[in-house]
């Protein structure tokens, strides 16, 4: 299989897959990165994300993982993995859920630095669920991150998940442990919990600072640095203890830091309220929600007599 990272795809441009013969007109990118195109895409009037993979073996891989932590999902993430020939060039691509949602830093920017909060409750409660199934998310970073209503989240580019125990396969430097002498690139909870500390930094304005950080010479990367970044920034002040034993390897699992987590953004006041017309929107959304349930119900007792 032949794969190049040269393919133009442009809206409009009709994908067929070569195997399962399903159809995907691209509408626009969505995001490109080290290893792949990401579109958002339309089929029988649904929308998907399609991602074409600059490596076969890397794309399947990533395919095989998704489909693993499919089995126990009760909404499947992928939908369609195939090859598209295009100019006599093969190349693979899947298929997956649509994921609505802003980037954290533009949800945050729109919404207010407040939800870092929310996202980071969330974002451990995501990590949970994966860590209990026996996986590490590995690079966890801001863009792998996706943002809606009131702050839910979603994890995208399953490129990194490692089973637990593995060298971790994809990482970001920024965000590894290895990278500031913080333990090993091992796939194991205290991986992904380090990570997000970073994630948090990013988010809490820190961001610059890191980056003059990683600059400096590789001896001297010092998960302390990283701490006095944690007690600088005032964003990160309430759940600042949390943060520092993500870090240092401290916490048992991203349950107990979900916990605690909650706990401190209850106790300082920051939980963030949605807006007036967010809550709206919601009253609306349940309103519709429950009619539909009332039909489905009166349907079904009709259906059975
Ligand atoms: N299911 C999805 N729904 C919506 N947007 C998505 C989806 N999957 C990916 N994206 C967008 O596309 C971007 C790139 O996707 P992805 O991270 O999978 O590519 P990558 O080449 O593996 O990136 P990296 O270099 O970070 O590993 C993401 O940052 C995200 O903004």
């Amino acid at each position: 299989m032949t794969t190049s990272s040269k393919a133009v795809l442009t809206e409009g441009f009709s994908v067929c897959g070569k195997w399962n013969k399903r159809r995907y007109r691209i509408d626009r990118l969505l995001g490109e990165g080290a290893n792949g195109k990401v579109f958002l895409v339309q089929s029988g009037g649904q929308s998907y994300a399609l991602k074409f993979g600059f490596d076969a073996i890397d794309l399947q891989m990533e395919v095989n993982i998704v489909r693993e932590l499919d089995k126990k999902s009760p909404h499947p993430f992928l939908h369609d993995a195939d090859d598209v020939e295009i100019g006599g060039t093969v190349y693979p691509f899947y298929v997956m859920r649509y994921i609505r949602g802003h980037i954290p830093r533009r949800y945050m920017a729109k919404n207010g630095p407040e939800w870092l909060y929310m996202i980071g409750l969330n974002v451990l409660r995501k990590l949970h669920a994966l860590h209990r199934q026996g996986y590490v998310f590995g690079d966890l970073k801001t863009e792998n991150v996706l943002v809606s209503g009131y702050g839910e989240v979603e994890l995208v580019d399953y490129g990194g998940v490692t089973e637990k125990g593995r060298s971790v396969k994809q990482f970001t430097e920024l965000y590894d442990r290895g990278f500031w002498n913080a333990g090993e690139r091992v796939a194991d909870d205290g991986y992904d919990l380090f990570g997000f500390a970073v994630f948090c930094l990013q988010l809490a304005g820190m961001e610059k600072k890191l980056e003059a950080l990683s600059r400096s010479l590789p001896q001297s990367r010092t998960v302390d640095d990283l701490c006095k970044l944690v007690e600088e920034s005032p964003l990160c002040r309430p759940v600042a203890p949390i943060l520092k034993k993500a870090l240092l390897g401290r916490l048992a699992d991203a349950k107990e830091g979900a916990e605690q987590w909650k706990r401190a953004i209850e106790a300082g006041g920051v939980v963030p309220s949605p807006r007036k017309g967010d809550i709206g929107l919601w009253i609306k959304a349940a309103f519709i929600a429950s009619i539909g349930l009332f039909v489905s119900v009166v349907w079904t007792m009709w259906q059975n007599g």
